[in-house]
């Protein structure tokens, strides 16, 4: 969760301005290898400025490396008038990658927490859900994450996260099943020893 990034800082903004640093000269170079290997020609007109769209686009995808979601949650209320019932984000909408094929994973994420004394602002559950999101996943991992950091955190009495998610690497190529939903869930503290707590919680979410 202390994972602060050390790849290549842009010496840009991620502005759409062009970045002149010799690490994105490569990555543009290598968007060009795979145009050519994909059997295009980088430097028709169409093409030309595909790779540093791309790598800004990577930027875009992969921004969850510069960012530590554990300072999402330092922020807590504890005015809640003994508020002790569960608090859940309820279908947060989410883009992840594959890190099998750099393919979309796009889904909801239901998360919920069942606080002691102190609530998080509703929104960081969100930030959360996207910082760990917008790395290259798998959706296993991707929901322990965002369940551990919450737990671990604001140390609620439990976390219930649930993804359900559709991966384009099976609907756009390979098996090519379309309609098909992966649907994972990290359940700690009292949603994991309380079964009639783990049962209302995944009413609540819907399933
Ligand atoms: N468990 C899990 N598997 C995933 C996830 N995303 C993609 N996969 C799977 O990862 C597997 C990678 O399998 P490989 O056999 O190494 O790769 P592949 O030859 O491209 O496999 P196919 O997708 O079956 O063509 C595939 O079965 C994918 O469906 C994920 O989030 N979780
Ligand atoms: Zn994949």
């Amino acid at each position: 969760m202390t994972d602060q990034s050390s790849r290549p800082q842009p010496t840009v903004s991620d502005d759409g301005a062009f970045d002149p640093s010799p690490e994105a000269d490569r990555a543009r170079e290598a968007v060009r290898e795979l145009l050519r290997w994909s059997g295009d020609d980088p430097e028709r007109e169409g093409l030309r400025d595909t790779p540093d769209r791309v790598i800004r686009a990577f930027r875009e995808y992969f921004r969850g490396y510069d960012e530590n979601p554990v300072d999402y949650l330092q922020r807590t209320f504890e005015e809640v008038n003994s508020y002790d019932e569960v608090v859940l984000l309820r279908g947060i909408p989410f883009v992840s990658h594959c890190e099998h094929h750099i393919a979309p994973i796009e889904g909801k994420a239901h998360v919920a927490y069942l606080p002691t004394s102190r609530v998080v602002g509703i929104s960081k559950l969100a930030r959360v859900v996207h910082a760990y999101a917008r790395r290259l996943q798998i959706q296993e991992r991707l929901t322990a994450e965002i369940g551990d950091c919450i737990q671990q955190v604001l140390n609620p009495q439990g976390v219930a996260v649930v993804l359900q998610a559709t991966h384009g690497c099976m609907t756009c190529r390979g098996v090519e099943t379309p309609d098909v939903t992966m649907v994972t869930s990290r359940m700690t503290g009292a949603f994991r020893d309380d079964e009639k707590a783990r049962r209302e919680i995944l009413a609540l979410m819907g399933f």
